[in-house]
């Protein structure tokens, strides 16, 4: 278990219970600052509830999730959002133009500032106009991502980020992830793929039928090794 450093979130003996289902049993971990945590671990452990409990998407049944030493539910849960980005599987655009996709938590964004966000996640500026209707999955994906980063939001979750993307286009957002962690942002990731969770992650932690059966530096994660 870690214990050095500033803690961003800590999670004591949660629980999340749904539909007689045990989604995530007892876990207790925390989540370091300025840094990136990959959650990995079998497909059904428990990686994107774990995830989503973090701006309060999902709910623990049981035990406190607490942000910087607070209790979740203490904090007004859209300023929770505004602090706690999150890059979902799947890609949900909200407007009809991609620049408008851009400006939804930041509407003050302007055009240059916008590219430049583009340019971060590896799509062109030039996209900006395009309508979001008949975007391809992975340019899809960026947009969310570019949308999340708008905001300057202090950490990053992010769920199988790259998951849809090409070689290059995984490249750009893996880079972009790690520009942010180096620039203080902490990110939580998502990711069956272990490889990447090396070259992104300092820390992570291993969740099997909703337990916590790993957490540390990402060097000394045997779970890891098993992977391709
Ligand atoms: N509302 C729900 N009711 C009952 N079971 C659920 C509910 N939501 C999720 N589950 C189940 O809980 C388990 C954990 O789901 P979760 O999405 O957190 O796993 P995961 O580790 O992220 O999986 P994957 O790697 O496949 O995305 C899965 O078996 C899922 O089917």
């Amino acid at each position: 278990m870690l214990t050095t450093g500033e803690t961003v979130f800590g999670l004591e003996r949660v629980t999340v219970q749904r539909g007689g289902a045990l989604l995530l049993d007892d876990v207790s971990c925390r989540i370091p600052a300025r840094s990136c945590t990959a959650l990995v671990g079998p497909s059904g452990a428990g990686k994107s509830t774990l995830l989503r409990l973090l701006n309060r998407l999902e709910e623990p049944s049981d035990g406190v999730v607490r942000l910087h030493g607070r209790p979740l539910p203490e904090l007004d849960v859209l300023a929770v959002r505004r602090r706690v980005g999150l890059v979902g599987q799947q890609p949900v655009l909200l407007t009809d133009r991609i620049l408008d996709d851009l400006r939804v938590g930041r509407p003050d964004l302007d055009a240059e500032q916008a590219a430049g966000l583009l340019e971060r996640v590896g799509l062109p500026p030039g996209m900006l106009e395009r309508a979001t209707a008949g975007l391809s999955g992975g340019e899809a994906q960026r947009v969310c991502l570019a949308r999340a980063l708008a905001v300057g939001p202090e950490v990053l979750l992010l769920d199988e980020p790259t998951s849809a993307l090409d070689a290059v286009s995984a490249k750009a957002v893996e880079t972009a992830v790690r520009d942010l962690v180096a620039a203080g942002t902490t990110a939580v990731l998502v990711s069956h793929n272990t490889a990447q969770a090396r070259r992104i992650a300092g820390h992570a932690l291993v969740l099997d039928h909703g337990r916590l059966t790993a957490a540390g530096a990402i060097d000394r994660i045997a779970y890891l090794d098993e992977g391709p």
